[in-house]
């Protein structure tokens, strides 16, 4: 049995990603003294997210941008599913490789709809594919179809346009998406709600995705494994998170990994490994009388109101329902991803009145609620283990 075939049980999606090889991949930009890129050899799996991080001018770029050529290599070979890249045209380069940058570039000039149709167009899709994978894509990515496709870039705050550029990226369903930068030019909150659904995302297609970031927490947060280049692109330590913490190769990647690592400990571990609260639910249209009953005699004070799909609108307290029918909260719910880390969880509990955040999963779908007795509980379960490991 292969590790894919380990890891495919009832319910979790194929791997629809590609095997990327790169074999002694040299870049040397004319004039230059040192190749940007010296000899670059790495194996990135199917279905993983592959990040690579490292200083400044370390060659992150150069090295991804390689593997769908708008770098050529000056010496060496990339493989996609054993087919080196040369030798495919750019048509098929497009096909398989969809590429997200900072911001998501999109054309201002186009709507939504154009800019993430571009790559199914030069493919010669006919216009009703194209329009029927558009409000796919737009829905996978979290944002209505019907309210957004026909908006204008300059129409969107820059994590709508951000998801739109991982749209974009998605389009032709390609089983490697590079991203450089990805989430680089938008706020921390929005960053983290654009961390998860990625991480949601990959859930459902499991690509091959390889990511440049400067931001180390976020490759211990997004990354199967991490690539930690020193400059030319050498590979200072190639693993998986856990061990990166545990185990730096050197001196070089504890720098770069830096102090703190106790409280990095807890980006390691995902909201779905805590046990979640079920607080009362309601949906929207319910008796207000029905539901108050219900949270009276489950002892909650706030109600979480989910909508005809499952999706949690808001979570207000029992004497902020008012009228005969549960209606539409009108306050903004900032709920977390079950992919996000315990420090993101920390992070959304401060800001809420709750001291607790509403869970989703795959689709927005409703979970639960997580709250800071069972973050510290985690917490101190993992001291305890440490202490035990040090005796
Ligand atoms: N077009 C170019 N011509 C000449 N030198 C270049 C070119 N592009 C990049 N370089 C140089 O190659 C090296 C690697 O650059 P690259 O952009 O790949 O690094 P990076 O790790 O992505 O950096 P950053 O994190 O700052 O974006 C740097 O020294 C850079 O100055």
């Amino acid at each position: 049995m292969t590790a894919t075939q380990e890891t495919t049980g009832p319910g979790t999606p194929e791997v629809s990603g590609a095997e990327i090889v790169l074999e002694d991949v040299v870049k040397r930009y004319p004039g230059q003294q040192h190749a940007a890129v010296d000899s670059l050899s790495l194996t990135i799996p199917a279905g993983e997210i592959v990040m690579f991080v490292g200083p400044s001018g370390c060659g992150k770029t150069t090295s991804l941008k390689m593997i769908n050529r708008l770098i050529e290599p000056t010496s060496g070979s990339i493989r996609i599913n054993g087919q080196d890249v040369r030798e495919r045209s750019a048509t098929d380069l497009r096909r398989h490789v969809g590429y997200v940058i900072q911001g998501g570039s999109l054309f201002p000039h186009m709507s939504v709809a154009t800019n993430i149709a571009i790559v199914p167009k030069l493919l010669g899709w006919d216009d009703a594919k194209v329009t029927a994978r558009v409000d796919e894509l737009l829905d996978l990515v979290g944002l209505d179809p019907a309210k957004y496709r026909d908006r204008y870039p300059r129409e969107l705050s820059g994590g709508q346009q951000q998801r739109v550029g991982v749209a974009r990226g998605l389009a032709a369903d390609p089983p490697v998406i590079l991203m450089d930068e990805p989430f680089g030019a938008v706020d921390p909150i929005t960053r983290q709600r654009l961390q998860d659904e990625l991480l949601s995302i990959q859930r459902e297609l499991r690509k091959t995705i390889v990511i440049v970031t400067h931001d180390i927490d976020e490759a211990i947060k997004l990354g199967d494994k991490i690539v930690i280049l020193r400059e030319g692109a050498h590979v200072a330590q190639y693993d998986t998170p856990e061990n990166v913490l545990a185990a730096p190769a050197d001196d070089f990647v504890s720098d770069f990994v830096g102090s703190g690592s106790t409280l990095k400990q807890l980006s390691l571990t995902r909201v779905r490994a805590l046990d979640l609260r079920t607080p009362t639910t309601a949906k929207v249209g319910e008796s207000t009388a029905e539901v108050k009953a219900r949270a009276e005699a489950n002892g909650d004070r706030a109600v979480v109101v989910l909508d005809e799909r499952g999706r949690p609108l808001g979570w207000p307290w029992l004497r902020q329902l008012r009228g005969d029918t549960i209606v539409e909260p009108t306050e903004d719910l900032i709920d977390l991803d079950e992919a996000a880390t315990l420090n993101d969880a920390l992070d959304t509990m401060l800001t809420n009145r709750h001291g607790a955040a509403v869970v989703t999963g795959a689709r927005d779908q409703y979970l639960g609620v997580v709250d800071f007795a069972s973050v510290t509980e985690h917490m101190r379960m993992l001291e305890e283990q440490a202490g035990s490991a040090e005796q």
